[in-house]
């Protein structure tokens, strides 16, 4: 029996309660396969601790995390008591960056019974990889002046090494999948960055000469997303475009609720960690309604990670026969309450297994 030890932060706002939902479709998951357990360690690292301790974790949370083989986060984020600035990059983006989780891969696909936005959603089948080290997100810059001389000055950061880490990554899921990379760029507008990714993205796809690229201004590339989502596959994209993409393609598929998202550290020096696309939802949280399938689809990709692709195939199977059948939360147009829909799914999950 391989015992799985894992850190788990339910965060802020809707984290609280759609994480502690996928701990049991976990649980069940593992039962029914019998080959694996997981182990929760809960950490209780929120704006709440923020507002007691004046941190978002304490100074060893790091080497605390550091000790476990992956983290299941829900969401981090409460601006009525921590700036929003403060609580991500004293918490998620420090963790990303420490653990050097430098891909953040955010799949979206379409699934039988969902209400998307599109006409014809069934070609949505794609997936984001996001640079997660670097790009737009950075502390280098600064602030001078007071009043109408008043200027701030925000630099992105865009190495080699970064770019084509995401870029190989890309490359080498297309491959898994249906064999196309498309690269986000804006080289038209952004003078000195932009242009050097599209450079290292025209090197690195020499190398993968059995794939097939494309490459659009961000621009364009979010209105294909909802004029010709099927000429999509792998999209890599810089740490900020990644970001906006994937709330995009939660979004046509009718919520970003339902979006997965694992940060993946590639050198096996640090644990992976594993949270859906969303926030903490302030608008819906305490109401028990928030949608659990963005936290049970991270669930499933945490899965994958620890090598149980055929459990992790088959949650995803159970997460769509639930979509399908309509017992969904409001966000997707249904009745059912946040551990409802948990509690189908794993129920639906324990049957297919049988
Ligand atoms: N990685 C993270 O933990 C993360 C991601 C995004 C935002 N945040 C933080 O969350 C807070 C709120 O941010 P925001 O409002 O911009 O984004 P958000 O993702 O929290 O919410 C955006 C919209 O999506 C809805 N939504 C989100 N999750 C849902 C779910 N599971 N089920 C149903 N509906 C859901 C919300 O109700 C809201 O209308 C901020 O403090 C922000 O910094 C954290
Ligand atoms: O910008 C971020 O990375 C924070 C949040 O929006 C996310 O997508 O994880
Ligand atoms: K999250
Ligand atoms: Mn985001």
């Amino acid at each position: 029996m391989r015992k799985i030890q894992l850190a788990v932060v339910p965060g802020d706002g809707v984290g609280k309660e759609v994480v502690p939902a996928a701990i049991d479709v976990l649980h069940t998951v593992a039962e029914v396969h019998g080959g694996f357990q997981f182990e929760f360690t809960e950490f209780p690292w929120n704006s709440d601790y923020y507002v007691e301790h004046g941190k978002m974790m304490p100074d060893d949370g790091i080497n605390i995390l550091s000790a476990y083989e992956g983290v299941f986060l829900g969401s981090i984020g409460n601006a009525k008591l921590v700036p929003d600035r403060v609580s991500t990059w004293d918490f998620i983006i420090k963790i990303r960056r420490e653990f050097e989780q430098s891909i953040n891969l955010r799949p979206a696909k379409y699934f039988k019974g969902l209400k998307s936005p599109l006409v014809n959603p069934r070609d949505f089948d794609l997936v984001v990889v996001r640079e997660n080290s670097e790009g737009e997100y950075s502390q280098v810059g600064g602030r001078i002046y007071k009043g109408e001389d008043e200027l701030a000055i925000q630099n992105a950061i865009f190495s080699r090494k970064g770019s084509e880490r995401a870029m190989r990554f890309a490359f080498e899921l297309a491959r898994k999948r249906r064999n196309h990379v498309t690269s986000a760029t804006k080289s038209n507008g952004i003078f000195h960055s932009m242009p050097f990714w599209d450079e290292v993205f025209d090197e690195v796809k020499k190398d993968y000469q059995d794939v097939d690229t494309a490459a659009y201004h961000i621009d364009a590339l979010t209105a294909y997303f909802v004029t010709r989502p099927e000429t999509l596959d792998v999209v890599v994209a810089s740490n900020l475009f990644g970001d906006i993409l994937s709330d995009l393609g939660g979004a046509i598929l009718g919520s970003i609720g339902i979006a997965p998202a694992a940060n993946i550290n590639l050198n096996g020096k640090y644990p992976s960690m594993f949270e859906p696309v969303h926030g903490s939802a302030p608008d819906i949280y305490g109401k028990g309604i928030a949608n659990p399938i963005g936290q049970i689809w991270t669930a499933k990709m945490m899965l994958d990670q620890f090598g149980f692709e055929d459990a992790g195939s088959l949650l995803l199977d159970s997460i769509g026969d639930v979509i399908e059948s309509g017992f969904v939360t409001p966000d997707l147009g249904g009745k059912a309450s946040t551990t409802e829909v948990a509690e189908e799914i794993a129920r639906i999950f324990k049957e297919k297994a049988k």
